[in-house]
């Protein structure tokens, strides 16, 4: 999906991912991560997800980014005391207390910024990407992400979904994107009435030459 394909979601409103309440995995498995109130908490493709107020209510430092203005606008309609802009490079920052809400591609964070997270909440986000944009991603969050640091996913497997987004992710495919440089445990499975399947993950970063970790930016050489 390229950029115009999610400019034009959000000039018609066809915000259908968008959920009117905040995510009941979110409110349910957050506690598993075990962070300090003031961890630092990225939100990639976070639309104008309530989820993002709701991870700010519990302390923590959000940082959030989506490619639409529309979604900036909306949370920080209800944020809105105090706001202070700044533009870096082809990103548009806007922040206020504990919250930054970046306009931009993910791609063009710096992972200086992203080395500083102790968590990530990743809700409608890797099944929202194609195939090789998700391998990007997947691979630039471990690139990025510090040892130890976790990410809670919320993925859903659709079989019979050949087009997207959202597309259908299970759990050989989070293995396949992410096995090589995190922990993975599955928290939760549900089977929904539309035969839709949602998981919870819980990932963790590898620290550095653990059993059977290589750096993702090792080449393998041959001995001698
Ligand atoms: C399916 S929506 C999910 C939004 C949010 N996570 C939620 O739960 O409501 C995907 C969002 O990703 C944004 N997006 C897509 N590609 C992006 C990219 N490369 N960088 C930043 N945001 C992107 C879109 O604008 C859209 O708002």
């Amino acid at each position: 999906m390229d950029r115009s394909y999610w400019e034009k979601v959000w000039r018609e409103e066809d915000l259908g991912f968008h959920q009117p309440q905040v995510n009941r995995h979110l409110q349910r498995f957050w506690q598993r991560l075990q962070l300090a109130p003031e961890a630092r908490v990225f939100v990639p493709l976070c639309g104008k997800s309530l989820d993002l107020d709701w991870l700010l209510s519990e302390g923590h430092e959000v940082i959030g980014i989506d490619l639409a203005e529309q979604a900036q606008q909306a949370v920080l309609a209800r944020h809105s005391a105090g706001v202070r802009y700044a533009q870096q490079s082809h990103l548009h920052l806007a922040w206020q207390e504990r919250l930054l809400f970046v306009v931009g591609d993910v791609f063009h964070l710096k992972a200086d910024l992203l080395r500083s997270v102790d968590a990530v909440y990743d809700r409608a986000a890797l099944v929202a990407l194609p195939t090789a944009v998700r391998e990007n991603y997947a691979l630039f969050l471990a690139q990025c992400l510090k040892p130890g640091a976790q990410i809670l996913l919320v993925a859903r497997e659709e079989a019979a979904r050949l087009q997207g987004p959202p597309f259908s992710v299970n759990t050989q495919e989070v293995e396949r994107l992410y096995g090589a440089n995190f922990a993975i445990e599955c928290l939760a499975e549900e089977v929904r009435s539309d035969q839709v399947v949602e998981r919870v993950f819980l990932l963790v970063r590898h620290q550095p030459w653990a059993s059977g970790y290589l750096p993702v930016e090792a080449q393998e050489t041959q001995a001698g």
